[in-house]
């Protein structure tokens, strides 16, 4: 999947949501640990939207246990021409995971697969300094680092907006947004900022994240405020 520019990922855990997204979405993001049977539904597969593969484990928010299995899953996924890019943690790439998700790093490389380094704040959004070192640190393992944080004020926005900018105008591929009704508007401005990836359900019941927009209404928010 190429980060070359800003994608809009439709974000769910059913693969049968493609022929909706696609007016809307440049991918989708396939959270494997919310789906029923993800390596199935990726086999039967045959839409034209590239494919991410995300198997959230449950110390970062997510359903999958921290096994040795989590990862297996993500490189059987990677398999499958439709999937050309893997989420995989910070946290699991610098070592506090039980297992070392390096492997599926290689995995995605002899598969030519783009890898997204993720790191979540469910409760705050630290300040700007802390944000760019945790997205830096995130760059170095992969091709798009991503930092999802909570915010409560604009000062918070304006913490990730900062440090998206800065990132960005450094030369690396970052994708960043504030969860919570007070990071919403995030998710259409920071694109504006450098922002390379979002995320929104077809279904707005189907959120993946607090805060998260449709898929029709991000894709018209980011439309309009982007300049001619
Ligand atoms: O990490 C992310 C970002 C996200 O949490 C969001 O806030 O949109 C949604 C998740 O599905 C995705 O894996």
């Amino acid at each position: 999947m190429d980060f070359s520019a800003f994608r809009l990922l439709a974000a769910g855990a059913d693969l049968s949501m493609a022929p909706t997204a696609r007016a809307d979405a440049d991918g989708i993001e396939l959270r494997m640990d919310l789906a029923d049977d993800p390596l199935a539904q990726l086999d039967g597969y045959d839409d034209a939207l590239p494919v991410l593969v995300t198997n959230r484990v449950a110390w970062e928010g997510g359903e999958a246990e921290d096994t040795a299995e989590r990862l297996d899953r993500l490189e059987r996924a990677l398999e499958h021409d439709a999937v050309t890019a893997v989420d995989l943690e910070l946290a699991a790439l610098e070592g506090d995971g039980d297992h070392d998700a390096g492997r599926v790093v290689d995995h995605a490389r002899e598969h030519g697969a783009s890898v997204v380094v993720s790191t979540h704040d469910f409760e705050s959004t630290p300040d700007r300094p802390a944000i760019v070192d945790r997205l830096e640190r995130a760059c170095e393992h992969g091709d798009v680092g991503k930092m999802a944080t909570t915010a409560h004020s604009p000062d918070d926005v304006l913490a990730m907006l900062g440090a998206t900018r800065e990132l960005t105008a450094a030369g690396e591929r970052v994708a960043t947004m504030c969860m919570g009704e007070a990071g919403r508007h995030s998710r259409a401005v920071a694109p504006l900022y450098g922002s390379r990836i979002g995320y929104a359900p077809v279904d707005p019941a189907a959120a993946t994240a607090p805060g998260q927009y449709d898929l029709a209404t991000l894709r018209s928010l980011i439309e309009q405020l982007e300049s001619e």
